[in-house]
């Protein structure tokens, strides 16, 4: 959709102020235009002597009555234009965040954070400018204003209209080159501005890693340097900008020599009145103002569209998962997943390769392998982060049997609580992040899902325990405790399936027992609840009632931990492996 396109559906949806910023126009040029002819007759008048006294008085109260009119109309008239801008802007803003929301990983591993955070702000920005004030208030209405008051100069002799009017073409021809220059100007300049935020965002987020390798110079260096770049594309596009007034300036000053001298003879050979050759060089002055506008215009105009350039993919991109099912899961389900192959978009290789395998309800699957094997993407798949390019992951329970896109996403999420590696806590308290899963959950509730992930006694300790600001301006909790409030807040959801991706990686053995503990006892108050257990430490899956061994994306090994054990491959290696090291730990 054009710039022009999305602006015509957004004004028939919000008629009401540009039909008042329309009706306001329509008054400005109406008594912009009478006020020269107005001025024309008093100057005749008085040169001619048949307008004296009171008359006189009174036409000149009318003039300075249209001159107050005039100043309200445009007051009002930018009001109307820059509410309707704003509003726009706050609806691409929020449909622009709302789309964002509803794209899977696939879409935001081919954009950058920090582009799509100057989308939402810088860009929308520009377009909102564009719109409000350049396009529908100064563009329609300089546009206007300029039309009207070169018919009026034609209307008031033709032949010094025309006259006049020389100068106008080349004024056309520097105002179309002009704008092409300013277009490349902001396209580079909000490129530039979205790289710059790009990486205040990388930065910030990693200014203590910065630091330890001792970039932090080299990092500011980078910084000024796209600062720089970003500060020259603005200043491109206002130096043309700052070619375009005085263009204005010289075309209606030589416009206004060419009227006066024709005009000149034609007073001297009484085709033309000195009220007349007024009102005519009072209508090019007036034109001096919208056109000045037209520039302004011009800018705003072109940094809109170069901005919906880059918004309007965005906008537009179709969603990387769509949420077309229409059944709830069902309770007590079973995962099948048959045959399923999948590769990361844009990866060569493949991730998971002809991956089979059942989750009854109420059951523990561990997954392990070596790193880079494939666990985190088979409950990516699981998920629906992803989906699978061959295969599928079927749901059964009850009267439903189905595969999973068949199921709404917000069922699916709600079903699934998936605790990540390295977890996200929100700028809230401990006791909010964890009661996310459940906000409606008693304090009570709160604490019990705590202890049993092992956290309560830490929380205890923070300084306002509970209450304990966490997050960017918060405490900062360690790996392990971020970890196990991310345990808490999951047990506390409504989910049948549990998905611990490496959940418990950064815990030591004995908490990781405690909480392994846990969750077999949750087991017996909430039998349908299954889990799978994705790690590298095998002591966390010994227990599951079945357990994968997962390498180069492909089952390699499976059964139970006694059978994988007998079996002496891999996962007995591994096993005999991280034995040793653990007695190894406990002697020192
Ligand atoms: N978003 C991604 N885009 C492209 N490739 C990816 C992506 N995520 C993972 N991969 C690749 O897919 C393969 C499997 O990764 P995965 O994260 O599932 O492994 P893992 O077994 O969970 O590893 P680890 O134990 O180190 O967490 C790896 O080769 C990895 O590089």
């Amino acid at each position: 959709m054009t710039l022009t396109r999305m602006l015509a559906t957004f004004v028939r949806s919000h008629w009401r102020p540009y039909s008042a910023a329309a009706l306001m126009l329509a008054c400005i040029a109406f008594t912009t235009t009478w006020i020269p002819r107005q001025v024309g007759h008093v100057v005749d008048g008085m040169v001619a002597g048949t307008l004296q006294g009171s008359a006189l008085q009174q036409q000149l109260g009318w003039l300075v009555l249209a001159g107050v009119l005039i100043y309200l109309l445009r007051v009002g008239w930018r009001l109307a234009l820059f509410a309707a801008a704003y509003q726009l802007g706050q609806q691409l803003r929020t449909q622009l965040y709302a789309r964002l929301t509803l794209q899977g990983p696939a879409f935001f591993q081919a954009k950058r954070t920090g582009d799509l955070m100057a989308l939402a702000t810088n860009d929308v920005d520009a377009v909102e400018m564009a719109a409000g004030e350049a396009l529908l208030a100064a563009f329609d209405g300089s546009l206007t204003l300029i039309l009207v008051l070169l018919m009026m100069t034609v209307g008031v002799d033709w032949r010094l209209g025309l006259a006049a009017l020389l100068p106008f073409p080349f004024m056309a021809l520097a105002f179309w080159r002009i704008s092409e220059q300013v277009h490349q100007a902001w396209q580079s300049s909000l490129h530039r501005f979205s790289s710059l935020n790009q990486h205040v965002q990388e930065g910030l987020a990693s200014v203590r890693t910065l630091r330890a390798l001792g970039l932090v110079q080299h990092n500011t260096l980078q910084f000024h340097q796209l600062a720089e770049g970003a500060a020259e594309s603005s200043y491109r596009a206002q130096k043309w900008e700052a070619a375009y007034e005085p263009a204005v300036g010289m075309t209606l000053s030589a416009a206004t020599v060419i009227a006066l001298g024709l005009g000149g003879v034609l007073v001297a050979r009484r085709e033309l009145s000195i009220g007349q050759l007024t009102s005519f060089t009072m209508y090019l002055g007036q034109l001096i103002w919208p056109m000045f506008a037209a520039g302004w215009v011009l800018s705003l105009l072109e940094r809109g569209r170069a901005a919906w350039d880059r918004l309007q993919p965005v906008l537009s991109a179709p969603l990387t998962l769509q949420d077309t099912g229409r059944l709830p899961l069902p309770a007590r389900a079973r995962l099948s997943v048959e045959q399923l192959h999948f590769s990361y978009p844009e990866a060569g290789r493949k991730a998971l390769e002809n991956i089979s395998l059942q989750l009854p309800p109420g059951s523990t699957l561990g997954v392990v392998g070596p790193t880079g094997a494939g666990k985190s993407t088979l409950l990516r798949l699981l998920l629906r982060q992803y989906e699978p390019a061959l295969g599928r992951i079927l749901v059964s329970g009850g009267a439903v049997h189905c595969t999973l896109p068949e199921l709404t996403l917000q069922s699916l999420r709600e079903g699934m609580a998936w605790v990540p590696q390295e977890p996200f806590l929100f700028s809230a308290s401990i006791a909010e992040n964890i009661a996310l899963a459940r906000p409606a959950a008693s304090r009570a509730e709160i604490e019990q899902v705590a202890r049993m992930a092992a956290v309560h006694d830490d929380i205890r300790l923070l300084p306002k325990g509970y209450d304990t600001e966490v997050g960017e301006r918060g405490v900062t909790l360690s790996g392990g405790q971020r970890q196990r409030v991310a345990i808490a807040r999951a047990l506390l959801s409504n989910a049948q399936i549990l998905l611990l991706d490496d959940a418990l990686s950064a815990v030591d053995t004995g908490t990781e027992t405690q909480i392994l503990q846990h969750l077999r006892a949750l087991r017996e108050t909430r039998p349908e609840c299954s889990v799978i257990i994705n790690s590298h430490r095998l002591s966390a899956v010994m227990e599951a009632d079945h357990i994968i061994v997962l390498r180069d994306g492909r089952i390699t090994e499976q059964g139970s931990h006694a059978a994988l054990l007998a079996a002496g491959a891999w996962y007995a290696s591994q096993w005999r492996y991280q034995q040793l090291e653990a007695s190894l730990d406990a002697d020192a």
